[in-house]
């Protein structure tokens, strides 16, 4: 049935094209019969030139048709198509370049470069070193060094190690060049041999230890800086200190030396080329230093103030460094009304004298095994540029050295994970970066070799300096080989007839010319000048 109806539908088709064609032929020859009888041509010739025409005129509109086309592309699909050139050709450049497995896979993991980047294999250099692999290599365009240093803690642990076996260095010629050093085993486990005084010398800055791999570190100066050393008692204060002063006196030119000494013999080795030295917890042999540094301070300051005035050059003065051995106990106060007082006036002493080494070259260097909230001011505290962390037993105890904020600063080292049997080793933290270093521990020779040289080079230069009556009583002091001289013994010496001891100290005050120390000593406790104070005085310039 479906069958005949189908056959039906096909003839009744057949029918209607039969008739559609016979139209168009009868169309096509009248049009042809017209042709000829207006042009009055032959049938071939009307057949041929009919045709010809129709043919050129259908070539025509394919030509203006195509045009059209191309020109409406052309307007519409550049962006799409730049993009997706620019987007294949990354693809393409990325297939060609095979990426490095292992820090591609470590830095996406840590997030610190993205899931579709990678870190290109012709971009990295592996290097073993003595004490582990350092990877140099580019971060993906769009990415820096701070990208990495930001997620190092998690980099490390990519490693299978912790920050501590980590060391991140940027490089000067590319933003996008990281130097990653990863260590083998724990930092520090062997010890490195202590600096030549070439190797000291050679150093841009002042050392104060070697860090992971064994290469110096420190902080580049300590012109308009200071120093807080924080970490329990035994990790290794007293012997970095040493190690810096060390390094101070073989690399730092002339300076003068103060220090107090609260362990009483952590920093004897330099007394004999420092301007002062105390051995001492006493607050008020604290008080004393500070108020001599602060003079000190007030007169340099008034230098100043009087070369701007005079439009002269602002002098260079001679650097000091004021050296406190377990500062702590100097703040503490005996529960009593007066000791808190001079415990308040302390804080406010040394915070003072920590702000202005800025223009007057007095550093401070604070070393405490306390480093408990209230044991050095905040106000104290706060004024350290530069700090060092030893080993504490937890990072709010770190804060205290380091800073509240240190543990929010870019890549942290938490002291608390540091050894605490490899001693010495501690968090530097200078200009915002943290640096794992061990101090040095220089035997004795090689100080008391050092010491005895700058000693040579100050009594050198004090013979050279001019005749003066504090020169005179040097000389003099020396000649006798005294340490103390009572001032009833050293002013008729200098011509002062006054028998009064009284009048006859301010009378060699005068003389002096600049403020020189006078306290009680000799077995008798007489008023009168160590030749300590007196040869600082002589040497100082102000
Ligand atoms: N860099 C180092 N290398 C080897 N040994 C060190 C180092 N630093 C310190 N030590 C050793 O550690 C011990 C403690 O050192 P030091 O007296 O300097 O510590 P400290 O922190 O000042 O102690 P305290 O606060 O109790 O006075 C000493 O026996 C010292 O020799």
């Amino acid at each position: 049935m479906g069958n005949r109806k189908h056959q039906a539908d096909q003839t009744e088709e057949l029918y209607g094209q039969a008739a559609g064609a016979i139209g168009v032929i009868v169309i096509v020859f009248g049009i042809l019969a017209a042709i000829k009888d207006q042009l009055g041509l032959s049938w071939p010739a009307t057949v041929l030139l009919t045709v010809g025409a129709l043919v050129a005129l259908g070539y025509l509109a394919w030509r203006i048709r195509t045009a059209v086309k191309r020109l409406w592309a052309r307007e519409e699909q550049p962006a799409v198509t730049r993009s997706q050139e620019a987007a294949m050709a990354v693809e393409e450049a990325i297939q060609a370049v095979p990426a490095h497995p292992e820090l591609t896979a470590a830095l996406t993991t840590a997030g610190a470069i993205g899931k579709d980047e990678v870190i290109r294999a012709d971009e990295v250099t592996i290097t073993t070193v003595r004490t582990g692999k350092r990877y140099d290599f580019l971060v993906p365009k769009g990415r820096t060094y701070a990208d990495v240093e930001k997620k190092l803690g998690n980099v490390a642990g990519m490693f299978g190690v912790t920050r501590l076996h980590t060391k991140l260095e940027r490089s000067r010629d590319n933003e996008r060049r990281v130097q990653l050093l990863v260590l083998d085993e724990p930092p520090f486990s062997r010890p490195f041999p202590a600096p030549t005084r070439q190797e000291i010398a050679a150093f841009d800055g002042v050392p104060l230890g070697h860090d992971v791999i064994g290469e110096l570190a420190g902080v580049p100066t300590f012109d308009k800086a200071s120093l807080l050393v924080g970490g329990m008692t035994q990790m290794g204060k007293t012997t970095l200190v040493n190690g810096l002063i060390t390094c101070l006196l073989i690399a730092y030119g002339e300076f003068d030396l103060y220090l107090l000494d609260g362990k009483l013999s952590g920093l004897t080795r330099f007394e004999k080329v420092a301007v002062r030295y105390e051995a001492s917890d006493n607050p008020a042999v604290m008080e004393d230093m500070l108020d001599e540094l602060n003079a000190r301070v007030e007169r340099r300051y008034q230098k100043i103030q009087d070369a701007i005035r005079n439009r002269q050059p602002i002098p260079t003065f001679r650097p000091v460094f004021f050296i406190v051995d377990e500062s702590a106990d100097f703040f503490a106060d005996d529960g009593t009304p007066a000791g808190r007082e001079r415990a308040r006036r302390v804080a406010e002493k040394a915070r003072s004298l920590v702000a202005k080494a800025l223009e007057s070259r007095i550093a401070t260097v604070m070393l405490t095994q306390r480093p408990a909230k209230d044991a050095i001011p905040v106000m104290v505290r706060d004024q350290f540029l530069y700090r060092m962390c030893l080993y504490v037993a937890s990072e709010g105890t770190a804060k205290v050295a380091l800073g509240d904020t240190y543990f929010e600063t870019v890549a942290p080292i938490n002291p608390a994970l540091l050894d605490s049997n490899i001693k010495g080793q501690g968090v530097l933290f200078a200009h915002g970066v943290s640096t794992l270093i061990r101090g040095f521990n220089f035997t004795d020779e090689f100080i008391w070799e050092v010491v005895d040289e700058v000693y040579a080079r100050q009594q050198q230069a004090l013979e050279k300096t001019p005749v003066s009556p504090l020169k005179q009583a040097v000389d003099l002091m020396q000649s006798k080989q005294l340490d103390f001289i009572p001032t009833a013994e050293l002013a008729p010496a200098l011509g002062i007839t006054e028998s009064n001891t009284t009048e006859a100290g301010k009378k060699l005050s005068e003389l002096f010319g600049v403020r020189v120390r006078a306290s009680k000593g000799g077995p008798k406790s007489l008023r009168g000048y160590r030749l300590a104070d007196l040869t600082a005085a002589l040497m100082s310039d102000s």
